[in-house]
């Protein structure tokens, strides 16, 4: 799926990335955590070919990036990030959103075959929002938006979905919404990358994590592992109590008191 080689990235006197390592399987669903600032974004740049390191090698769905198209490739990597919300109309229609997922278009210039709607209207239904269908998409709440997004990329039947800090100013009862929508999400051989900064989003949805740090991966494997008072606190400097709650981890500032 993904196969990052000891990546680094250059800019002038400072090393960006500094000997990235990743391997992503099929159907394995990865969080990346670590500090503001500390590469996160650069990697998924990487990853969807908008960057490319100064050193290492990137392998995506088996094309490795300098002697593929990587705008082939980029058609089976769905993207969600903070600015994607943007781009979109807000006057357009719900279901005319999501089905431009179909073509990959920002609007909508000629005339839907009615499969496409209908499979727009299927992927709304699957994350809650059949209802909303004919609303204009500026109607709708945060949340929903977001989950809109999550329909039309789903619209593409990617490969990869990547998620960059999809849940960023969603309230608790949207952020759940969206993150039960990311798990009903029945797409086979479907790999995820999820960015965030909040570890108690790593629903049990997610098989694995990677922890960065000042450029590196300090620690990358199965969650359970990876998700340690020790790793936690050397990746984000503060100490940190973790436990697992329904195959989710929540965490604490702080240490319990003996
Ligand atoms: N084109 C560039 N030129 C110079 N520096 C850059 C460039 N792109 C990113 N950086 C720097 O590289 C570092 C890593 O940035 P990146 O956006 O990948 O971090 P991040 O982990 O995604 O952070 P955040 O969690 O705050 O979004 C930052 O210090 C950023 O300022």
């Amino acid at each position: 799926m993904i196969e990052l080689h000891n990546l680094t990235l250059r800019r002038g006197e400072r090393e960006i990335l500094r000997g990235v390592d990743l391997s992503v399987k099929p159907g394995e669903h990865w969080t990346l955590l670590g500090r503001n600032g500390c590469g996160k974004t650069t990697v998924l740049e990487m990853i969807t070919g908008y960057m490319f390191p100064t050193t290492g090698t990137v392998d995506v769905l088996g094309n490795r990036y300098g002697q593929v198209d990587v705008r082939e490739v980029r058609k089976k990597i769905g993207y969600i990030g903070a600015s994607l919300i943007e781009k979109f109309t807000l006057r357009d229609p719900v279901w005319e959103i999501v089905a431009g997922g179909a073509f990959a278009f920002l609007r909508m210039y000629e005339e839907v075959p009615v499969e496409v709607r209908e499979k727009a209207y299927d992927e709304l239904a699957k994350v809650g929002l059949r209802a909303f269908a004919e609303q204009p998409f500026g109607t709708l709440s945060q949340g929903e938006r977001k989950k809109v997004l999550l329909a039309r990329t789903i619209m593409a039947s990617p490969e990869l979905l990547i998620l960059d800090e999809p849940c960023a100013g969603l309230d608790l009862y949207e952020r759940e919404r969206f993150l039960d929508s990311l798990a009903g999400l029945s797409v086979n051989n479907m790999s995820m990358l999820y960015v965030t900064h909040h570890i108690e989003e790593i629903i049990p949805l997610f098989t694995h994590v990677a922890l960065m740090s000042q450029g590196r991966i300090v620690a990358s494997g199965m969650k359970r592992e990876v998700l340690t008072s020790e790793w936690l606190e050397a990746a984000y400097d503060v100490p940190i109590t973790v436990e697992w709650r329904r195959d989710r981890p929540w965490i604490q500032v702080g240490k319990e008191e003996e």
